[in-house]
């Protein structure tokens, strides 16, 4: 049973916040500084480049990824770490196209994050031939995918609505089209349970500075299905992905398996700082993080419907459908969200009008929502945010 109470005393909280922004970058895991600072001072200090075998440096890439499988559903060793997201999102594509020979249509959804669709349009480009990607609505994936698509390329989560496709269902529909799947991750990993290997997926992706509380630039995800990890041509053929770097061939000889999905040298220090997020994860139970996220999405879905009447809800209704954030749309939605974190309230905006709330049961409780919830009624209430340093847009994050 995953105790919540514990869980929510693993990370720093800075005093008189109310955290909603995890769907964007997790909270610090007070472990950390500690961990770093000892394998700074007697890994890297005293090891320097022994390190790499004395303190498994250069295993950690798998190691890791084998505890990112348990949280995806993944079989243990078909997960590595390692570069961006979106360096893994054109890899994985890459890799599934060469799969599909005879077919030249990449399928996304106008949901997708932007980085997502600016990898395919760069490979399908580089690609040349016909090759084309065909963005269409979120909810008319279904319907588009026929004989013609060769890799579906889909964000579980919504970055922005929230809203949730079926995995299983989807990726069922594009087999039987004769079509692979990427999925990504990114708002999925660490904020409910995901199955990859349940739904059969064949490249799964994704990011662990968010739900999983990696830090910011924390390594990326990439898995490969078993069927496929000894036939994936690698389209980023780092040394690392070799199989015998330190033979220093000439030539490339993709590795075994997902060893091949490797790059160059993995960012060590992160990968230490997101093992100790993933120690926090050892004792949480997916099934129960879910049921705690609809709970608290549900009660601010209700507070707000209740006493922001200016609030429109911008993700699904039924929580089946959704991950683990809740958007709302408002007129002068970015000037509302300034005043709301300069009372220390954190959530996020995205153009144009669309105000995102994420829901991490790890450290948010009940009675954070109900908090923040009464200072953004008074905050409409007031009309608090009608203040040019609130109003005036800068670049946001
Ligand atoms: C769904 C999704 N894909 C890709 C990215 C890009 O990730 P990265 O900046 O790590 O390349 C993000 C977030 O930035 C994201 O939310
Ligand atoms: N990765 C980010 C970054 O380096 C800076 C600021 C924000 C991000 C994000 O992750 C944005 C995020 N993908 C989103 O859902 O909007």
């Amino acid at each position: 049973m995953t105790d919540f109470t514990w869980t929510r005393a693993q990370f720093h909280l800075p005093m008189g916040m109310i955290y909603l922004d995890g769907n964007s970058l997790g909270p610090l895991p007070k472990a950390a500084p500690a961990r770093i600072e000892a394998m700074l001072r007697h890994e890297w200090g005293e090891q320097l480049i022994t390190g790499w075998n004395a303190s498994g440096w250069m295993a950690q890439p798998r190691a890791i990824g084998d505890r990112i499988a348990r949280l995806i559903g993944a079989e243990p060793g078909h997960v590595v770490m390692g570069d961006t997201l979106s360096i893994k999102v054109y890899q994985a594509l890459a890799a599934a196209l060469k799969l599909r020979p005879d077919r030249r249509v990449v399928l996304s959804d106008s949901g997708n994050f932007p980085s997502d669709l600016y990898m395919a349009q760069g490979l399908v480009k580089l690609l040349g031939q016909d090759y084309r990607l065909r963005v269409v609505k979120p909810t008319e994936v279904a319907e588009a995918i026929d004989e013609n698509v060769a890799v579906t390329l889909l964000t579980e989560v919504d970055y922005r609505t929230g809203r949730r496709h079926d995995m299983a269902a989807l990726t069922a529909l594009a087999h039987e089209k004769g079509a692979l799947t990427v999925w990504d991750l990114a708002h999925s990993a660490g904020a409910l349970p995901v199955d990859v290997s349940g739904a059969d997926a064949d490249f799964a992706v994704g990011c662990t500075y968010k739900y999983l509380n990696g830090g910011p630039g924390a390594p990326a995800f990439i898995y490969v299905a078993p069927r496929h990890a000894d036939l994936a041509e690698p389209a980023l053929a780092g040394w690392l992905g070799h199989a015998k770097p330190f033979d220093f061939d000439r030539d490339y000889t993709p590795g075994a398996g997902i060893e091949r999905m490797r790059v160059g040298t993995p960012p060590v220090v992160q990968m230490t700082l997101l093992e100790t997020a993933l120690d926090i994860f050892d004792r949480v139970d997916m099934a129960e993080v879910r049921k705690q996220s609809v709970r608290l999405c549900e009660q601010f879905i209700g507070l707000v419907e209740e006493s922001c009447p200016q609030l429109r809800l911008f993700s699904p209704r039924d929580p089946a459908q959704r991950g683990s954030q809740v958007s709302f749309r408002a007129e002068n939605g970015y000037a509302i969200m300034q005043a709301l974190i300069a009372e220390g309230v954190i959530g996020d905006f995205r153009a144009p009008d669309v105000m995102r709330f994420g829901f991490c049961p790890l450290y948010i409780r009940e009675t954070d929502v109900e908090e923040a919830v009464g200072i953004l009624a008074r905050i409409l209430r007031g009309a608090l945010w009608d203040r040019p340093e609130f109003l005036r847009r800068k670049a946001v994050t």
